[in-house]
């Protein structure tokens, strides 16, 4: 039997001045019943997503909404039915926001955000609001390049990169334990996170965040880090992803999304692929494979933070022309 089409929902972000967002509960006797969520509701049979979130904002707010940017559409499958969450930035509004339909209010702190009890379908679009969009997966170092290479990290994260994964697994230890800290340091002054490829006594010795490869992250059964320090993982199916949630992982990556000259074969997913596997879990996702800063609109469409990347995300000239490189 065919599966049912997905329900469509809308949703805002209505921000105050402040930059607090606006939350509602769920009011009982309704599926969910209880939590807080992002106000909104289902699409109408022929009105567009612009339309369905004006008239849901009047009817349950009160308020006359300007639609602004998208944020992020999440595909979802709830035991007892799939939705597909599309956000969007509420740019300007006439009238106060009141509970019309009896449902509390809060303005909260986005910091706050993920303290309140949400619907699972919302787990990404907290973290869309709050974190990275774009995942730098570091080169190997060429030997007696490491200056060069900590040149091009300084780049990505001088062009926005807000999260690293330090992949370093060809590199001898001693060099490597020297490469990392000097590349948290510039990600620490940056106020980006870093993510220490493999290296779980590493990752504890340093206080960074971990990145797990997909065999690791199998052999896994409890997360091998406090809950203060980020854990990654590398997934390619359904299963992973859901190890990945049940170990407590704070975000997965997921690919490939298309052949590239690192990984030129496996399974390609495409977006319609990636899209699928993303209903089954709530972790936030970064796609990889053979993408680039041209394709973050389309990932966010398809349920994703953003892009993780190597080629796409370092920069093209990490030598400075005016510094030559200092062999190491
Ligand atoms: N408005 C809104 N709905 C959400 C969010 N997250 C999420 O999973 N949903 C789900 O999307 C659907 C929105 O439909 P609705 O708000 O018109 O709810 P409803 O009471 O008519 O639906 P119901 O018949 O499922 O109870 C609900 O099933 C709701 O649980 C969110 O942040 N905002």
């Amino acid at each position: 039997m065919p599966e049912a089409p997905p329900v469509e929902v809308v949703a805002a972000v209505i921000a105050d001045p402040g930059g607090r967002i606006l939350l509602t509960r769920r009011t009982e006797g309704r599926d969910l019943a209880g939590l807080w969520e992002f106000p909104g509701g289902k699409r109408e049979p022929g009105e567009s997503p612009e339309q369905a979130l004006v008239r849901e904002l009047r009817e349950e707010l009160g308020i006359e909404a300007e639609v602004g940017a998208e944020l992020i559409v999440v595909p979802h499958a709830y035991p007892h039915k799939r939705l597909r969450l599309d956000v969007r930035h509420v740019s300007a509004w006439r009238g106060t926001p009141q509970g019309h339909e009896g449902q509390a209010l809060a303005w909260v702190p986005r910091q706050r955000l993920a303290s309140y009890q949400m619907p699972a379908a919302d787990r990404p679009v907290v973290a869309a609001l709050l974190r990275p969009d774009r995942y730098l997966v570091t080169p190997e170092p060429a030997a007696g390049c490491g200056e060069a290479w900590l040149e091009g990290l300084r780049q990505a994260l001088a062009a926005g990169v807000g999260l690293v994964h330090l992949r370093l697994p060809g590199v001898e230890p001693g060099r490597r334990e020297r490469l990392v800290a000097a590349a948290l340091a510039l990600c620490r002054a940056a106020g980006a996170q870093g993510m220490i490829g493999a290296d779980i006594a590493l990752a504890r010795a340093t206080g960074a965040g971990l990145h797990l490869r997909a065999a690791q992250l199998a052999g896994l059964v409890e997360r091998p880090l406090p809950p203060d320090q980020p854990l990654a993982a590398s997934c390619h199916g359904a299963d992973e992803l859901r190890h990945a949630e049940r170990l407590g992982c704070d975000f997965a990556v997921l690919g490939t999304l298309a052949a590239t000259p690192s990984h030129p074969q496996g399974r390609i997913l495409g977006w319609a692929g990636f899209a699928a596997l993303r209903e089954a879990v709530s972790l936030p996702l970064y796609a990889i494979g053979g993408l680039g800063p041209a394709d973050l609109a389309q990932a966010r469409r398809h349920g994703a933070q953003g892009i993780a990347a190597i080629r796409g995300l370092w920069p093209q000239h990490p030598h400075p022309p005016d510094r030559p490189t200092r062999p190491q």
